[in-house]
């Protein structure tokens, strides 16, 4: 039978000199979920996802998508989708432009191509906008850009980082929604952001990195629980403590393999 998971690694490191991004990082992601990835600043969040992506290196450990090995970097890439802290576009073209380059460097036939680019555009609210040159976009609409080129290909796994970062309220519900439909559709997202209602909202299991290292995993609402009252605390609240600099292990933890 093939893996229950679309993401998968095991004791994935990264080094860098002395500092140690990422420590032995074990993960598995379930094909259709969307899997909220937590972390204070410098916590490995980004070379995580850059590891995953084929993009960098690890210095030890293993990691597969979709059942890929990421040494298998070509395979890997056909099945995913990237949205990076700042997307990648090229000034000069439109914004039709770099998208129907991004469908031909993706092999899709122009007349899916044609639909797919159209569609999104419309539903990013960016189709007016198409045929203006991306130098002339705000922030926003080049974010909407990098969104949409990386789910134009549909991809089994779609990794978003801050993927509502510079949307006004509209388009960042309109990302929530299309994140919510491509899970519908069994696409897995790795979604990376600070925002936590976002990850509330849409994760069905949170992961929050704390210097390279998972401290606390599960579904937000087990996290959420207060095993000593049965009450309820805020993500906020569970992110602020287990990403307390201290020696000692949190409870947390402990829904980290229950949820699995
Ligand atoms: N190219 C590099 N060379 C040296 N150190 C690096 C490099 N890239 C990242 N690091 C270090 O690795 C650690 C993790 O960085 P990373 O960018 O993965 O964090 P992050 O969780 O994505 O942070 P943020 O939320 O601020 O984006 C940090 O201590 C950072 O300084």
């Amino acid at each position: 039978m093939s893996s229950p998971f679309a993401i998968e690694s095991t004791g994935l490191t990264k080094r860098y000199d002395d500092e140690v991004a990422v420590e032995g990082l074990d993960l598995a992601v379930r094909h259709g979920s969307v899997y909220g990835f937590l972390g204070p600043n410098g916590a490995g969040k980004t070379t995580t996802i850059r590891i995953l992506t084929t993009l960098l290196r690890p210095t030890s450990g293993e990691a597969s998508i979709d059942g890929v090995p990421i040494t298998d970097r070509d395979a890997v890439r056909e099945r995913i989708g990237y949205l990076p802290e700042t997307p990648p576009l090229y000034p000069e073209l439109t914004g039709r432009e770099q998208l129907q380059y991004v469908a031909g460097l993706r092999d899709l036939p122009d007349e899916e191509a044609t639909r797919r680019i159209d569609d999104l555009l419309h539903r990013f609210d960016l189709a007016d906008d198409a045929d203006k040159r991306v130098s002339t976009y705000s922030k926003g609409m080049k974010q909407k850009a990098g969104i949409i080129q990386a789910i134009l290909h549909e991809p089994r796994v779609v990794f978003l980082d801050e993927p509502t970062s510079g949307l006004d309220p509209r388009a960042a519900r309109t990302v929530r929604e299309v994140i919510s439909d491509l899970a519908a559709e069994d696409t897995t997202v790795f979604l990376s952001t600070h925002i936590l209602p976002v990850v509330d909202e849409l994760a069905d299991t949170v992961g929050v990195l704390f210097n390279g290292d998972l401290v606390a995993e599960g579904p937000p609402q087990k996290l959420k629980q207060r095993a000593e009252t049965g009450g309820e605390r805020t993500l906020e609240d569970v992110f602020l403590e287990v990403t307390q600099e201290s020696d000692l292990p949190t409870a947390d933890a402990t829904a980290r393999t229950e949820s699995r």
